[in-house]
């Protein structure tokens, strides 16, 4: 049907008829409101009336995104446009009644709440209560919070008798409170209260649905049935969710006292009426009773339909609450989404850091750690030559003379490389101390100490670099060349006498003229002899000593030396007899004392008095000669 309001009309009077229709007729309310909004410039207030209207109408015919739209509207309008409280409140309480109607509870509830602090701004006793009556049927219908439900219907009673007004609705309302919340007799009392409330003001409504839940809780099997159907029949026309209510508690009664046939017939009977009057909550709970009564008689295939449409009008009004509720949640979730993943990029990007921090700091570490091994490593190593050498050296050097020891001295003697070609040839010689132990008995033996120092100075200037100077024994010293000749040799031998016999030696209180005897040979002596190449030396030695022995017979201050030129020489032969081997040719003598006393002056001795050094003691040298 056309809507009685055409465009045409005064837009006054098209809110108006809006409003008339919203409840009763609410498609035609719908029209209305959509044609009067199709026009241009309307004034914020009349629009603002336009789209609460829309909203409520549209609830009503279940369009629950029409009704959003409509409420987010009015707010948007309210926000660009601040109106009175007086205005305000009813934008806001119209508004919160659809959103109510369409399912979006928590926004009602906000809308509900605004409109309360407009009532308080307004000084509106009536609309705060009606407010706080909204709010709390909400905590009790939808969010079951029954608690403050009843803190929020007790307040609103106290503005009211603070007032002085009569609202029985409070009441009643917070009996259906407690009924929810399983206290009886709460409920009782407050209906009781609610009752004579309505009856003194004529409030019809509220005295039929008291009377109807005080003769509900005071029943007993089914006796009050007829009484609450008179009550019902009487609500469908006047406030037929009240009748709903009504039936439901009728099929509870009936449920309760075995009769499951006629419970199911009053809860469907609740059900054509709720779902009729798209009484939300009133439906739902009918067709719970409905379900109950399906299952007391056994009908589960029936109960499971009931329940699946109960369920789906749950899913939808859940949906259409959502609906308005979704992008801000759905923002909401966003921004807690990319928090989330900034707070934990964050956090792998510390922790990345730490990670390279750490290894930074393990690699230095680990190379610092390194570089001081390997410095501790070179230090030691270091420290390790130092102490090896200064070992060597301790080992093998002389500590008196600072000449290489005999046992240094052979090693190097092993290890003198071999002569240059031609005449010249390595040539070792032995130099002992004449009558030194004269000298120590004379002027002591710390005495005798500095003179073989001393000693052992000169020598070191008669030689070369690559020459051998060591101590050989106590007052015995060893020289040795790599490379001379015979001529040579006797020069050297001559430089030795003459180094330490031409300058006599100053000590503390006096000096002493000293001496010493030399003996010389040259290796090797034959290519052929029998000693491995190393020991080649040995003979020359014992050739030395040999000879030096003849300086000492020969008057000492003296160097006598045994050259081999040939190839082949019988070193024992001629140590045994070196006048047979001279006289053979097999050897060559020199002497800076002719002619050389090889012999001890005992007869019936080969080799009288001599005997190789180390062996035994020389027990054919003569007595000292004291000077
Ligand atoms: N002060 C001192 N005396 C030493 C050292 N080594 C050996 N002597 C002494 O040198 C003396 C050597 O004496 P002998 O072997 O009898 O020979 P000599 O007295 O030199 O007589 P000839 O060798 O026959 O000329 C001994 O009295 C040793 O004690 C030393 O390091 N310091």
């Amino acid at each position: 049907a056309a809507p009685d309001a055409a465009p045409g009309q005064p837009l006054t009077a098209q809110i108006e008829r809006c409003f008339d229709l919203r409840e009763s007729r609410p498609a035609e309310a719908i029209a209305i409101a959509h044609a009067a909004l199709s026009g241009t410039d309307l004034p914020a207030t009349d629009e603002i009336k336009l789209q609460t209207c829309l909203a409520r109408a549209s609830a009503l015919t279940g369009d629950a995104l029409t009704a959003i739209d409509a409420v987010d509207r009015v707010e948007s309008l309210l926000a660009a446009s601040p109106q009175s409280p007086e205005f305000a409140l009813r934008a806001l309480s119209n508004a919160g009644a659809a959103l109510h109607l369409a399912g979006d509870v928590p926004r009602a509830l906000a809308l509900y709440t605004r409109a309360f602090e407009a009532a308080e701004a307004g000084d509106s006793d009536i609309a705060q209560i009606k407010m706080l009556n909204n709010v709390g049927n909400i905590h009790s219908e939808e969010l079951e919070a029954f608690d403050d439900a009843v803190r929020i219907f007790t307040r609103a009673q106290a503005i009211a008798d603070k007032g002085g007004l009569s609202e029985p609705i409070l009441s009643y309302n917070q009996g259906l409170n407690h009924l929810r919340a399983g206290r009886k007799a709460d409920a009782r009392a407050a209906f009781a209260v609610a009752l004579p409330q309505a009856e003194a003001i004529a409030l019809g409504v509220v005295e039929q649905r008291s009377r109807a839940e005080l003769a509900a809780l005071d029943a007993t099997g089914l006796e009050a049935l007829p009484a609450l159907m008179r009550i019902a029949d009487a609500q469908r026309s006047d406030d037929p969710s009240g009748a709903a209510v009504t039936l439901m508690r009728m099929s509870r009664l009936a449920l309760d006292a075995g009769e499951a046939a006629q419970a199911l017939s009053h809860a469907r009977d609740a059900v054509g009426i709720a779902r009729a009057g798209a009484f939300r909550i009133e439906y739902r709970d009918a067709m719970r009773a409905e379900v109950a009564a399906l299952r007391a008689l056994g009908h589960y295939e029936a109960a499971l339909d009931v329940q699946q449409t109960l369920r789906d009008v749950e899913v939808r009004a859940l949906r259409s609450q959502n609906l308005g509720t979704l992008a801000g949640l759905q923002a909401r979730l966003e921004d807690r989404h990319s928090a989330s993943e900034l707070a934990r990029l964050h956090e792998q990007r510390r922790v990345d850091t730490l990670t390279q921090q750490h290894a930074r700091r393990l690699r230095s570490a680990a190379i610092a750690g390194l570089a001081i091994l390997v410095v501790l490593m070179l230090a030691f190593a270091w420290y390790q030559r130092r102490v090896n050498r200064r070992l060597y050296r301790l080992s093998s050097v002389d500590s008196l003379t600072r000449l290489l020891n005999r046992g240094a001295a052979t090693h190097a003697l092993r290890n003198m490389s071999s002569a240059a070609g031609g005449a010249a040839r390595q040539v070792v010689f032995l130099l002992d101390v004449d009558y030194f132990k004269h000298s120590n008995d004379q002027h002591g033996h710390s005495t005798g100490d500095a003179i073989l120092t001393e000693i052992a100075a000169r020598l070191g200037t008669c030689c070369r670099p690559g020459d051998l100077v060591a101590r050989w024994g106590g007052e015995e010293f060893l020289v040795a060349c790599p490379a001379l000749d015979l001529r040579g040799a006797s020069d050297v031998a001559e430089r030795l006498r003459a180094v330490v016999a031409n300058t006599p030696f100053a000590f503390d209180g006096g000096q002493a003229a000293l001496s010493v005897s030399i003996g010389f040979a040259c290796w090797p002596t034959a290519a052929a002899a029998g000693l491995a190449r190393k020991e080649r030396w040995r003979e020359a030695v014992d050739l030395a000593d040999r000879a030096l022995y003849a300086s000492k017979r020969g008057g000492r201050d003296a160097w006598t030396g045994l050259w081999c030129d040939g190839d082949v020489v019988d070193v024992k032969a001629v140590l045994r007899d070196p006048e047979d081997a001279i006289a053979t040719g097999d050897i060559t003598a020199v002497s800076s004392r002719m002619p050389i006393q090889w012999r001890s002056s005992e007869p019936g001795s080969a080799a009288p008095g001599w005997q190789p050094r180390g062996t035994a003691a020389d027990g054919g040298r003569e007595p000292p000669a004291p000077r």
